[in-house]
């Protein structure tokens, strides 16, 4: 037998014996696999849940199996973004569906969530909330499922078909047809043609400048240009914003905006919140887990 030919009957006899924890140390080899995105593969091809995975090391993997998780890492160490490939991202635990029209939920955008929460909790009445350039629907799909019984109405809204045709799959898939409303919108503009008021606004808006030349490449290559850009330094959106207040929230009552924001943005919104706003509302901003400045917060 030539050296070649047991080398092949060796690989073959291991391939035939590879379980999870022989998968895991083979990603672990290449840089651009990530542990949680190893173990994500691993849960999508096996249908193990991702939380159990770690707890199946011994379990064997068919060739089939094997042969799909290797492909999958394969596009992954070559950039492709794993939710593009899955087809979903988690966020806050939930399970939202994703596509190449959509911006992959980021971990950042979590915390938007958690402002929310507090303020829906701190408040009797029922809300009717608004994510605002809503994408996935990742923000007010992950309210609408954690706060079931103090909200009224969330209304999704993006200028985008395709990203609405997604919000409305995780809106079906998550059973909140009944409080969801979507409206393609131009931001603001056919919401308030439609008189749409508001007590909590949550909007992760494009923000990047179109100018700002650090962006990651993946971003660039996978991710809707739409979803990223804003004119005016980044801060079109906000501008925007801020200057409707009073048409789009119900003011007379207790409300709650928050934004997310590039984390070289502060001092440039702080300016325009102090010329449009002045003493009207109150506003802070907050930090990110990463300490980066992340959210702007109006409230009256
Ligand atoms: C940064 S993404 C946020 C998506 C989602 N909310 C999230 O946090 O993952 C911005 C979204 O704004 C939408 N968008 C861009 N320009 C818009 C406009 N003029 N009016 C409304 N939505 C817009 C994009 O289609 C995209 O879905």
């Amino acid at each position: 037998m030539t050296n070649n030919v047991k080398k092949l009957k060796l690989r073959y006899k291991i391939v035939n014996k590879f379980n999870i924890k022989f998968v895991l140390n083979l990603l672990s080899k290449n840089e651009k696999i990530g542990k949680s995105d190893a173990i994500e593969i691993i849960s999508f091809v096996t249908k193990i849940e991702y939380s159990e995975v770690l707890f199946s090391l011994e379990k064997e993997l068919s060739r089939k199996h094997f042969r799909q998780i290797i492909k999958i890492s394969k596009s992954v160490a070559k950039g492709k973004p794993l939710a593009y490939i899955l087809g979903y991202k988690i966020f806050r635990g939930h399970k939202i569906i994703v596509n190449k029209n959509t911006l992959i939920p980021r971990m950042e955008t979590e915390q938007i969530v958690d402002f929310a929460n507090d303020f829906i909790k701190t408040n009797n009445s029922k809300m009717n909330i608004l994510d605002l350039c809503s994408g996935s629907g990742c923000i007010g799909v992950s309210v609408a499922l954690e706060n079931d019984k103090d909200i009224n109405k969330i209304v999704f809204s993006d200028i985008s078909k395709k990203a609405l045709a997604v919000t409305k799959l995780n809106i079906i898939k998550n059973q909140l047809n009944n409080k969801s409303e979507i409206v393609k919108s131009n931001f603001l503009d056919a919401l308030i043609t439609n008189k749409n008021k508001f007590n909590i606004l949550l909007c992760n808006p494009p923000y990047i400048d179109l100018n700002d030349e650090d962006v990651d490449s993946s971003t660039l290559k996978f991710e809707p240009k739409i979803a990223l850009y804003a004119k005016d330094e980044g801060l079109f959106f906000y501008k925007k914003a801020i200057t409707n207040i009073d048409v789009i929230m119900k003011t007379e009552e207790k409300m709650l905006l928050v934004f997310e924001i590039g984390w070289k943005q502060k001092n440039d919104l702080e300016m325009l919140l102090q010329k449009e706003l002045g003493l009207k509302y109150n506003w802070k901003f907050e930090k990110d887990y990463f300490n980066n400045w992340r959210y702007l917060i109006i409230k009256n």
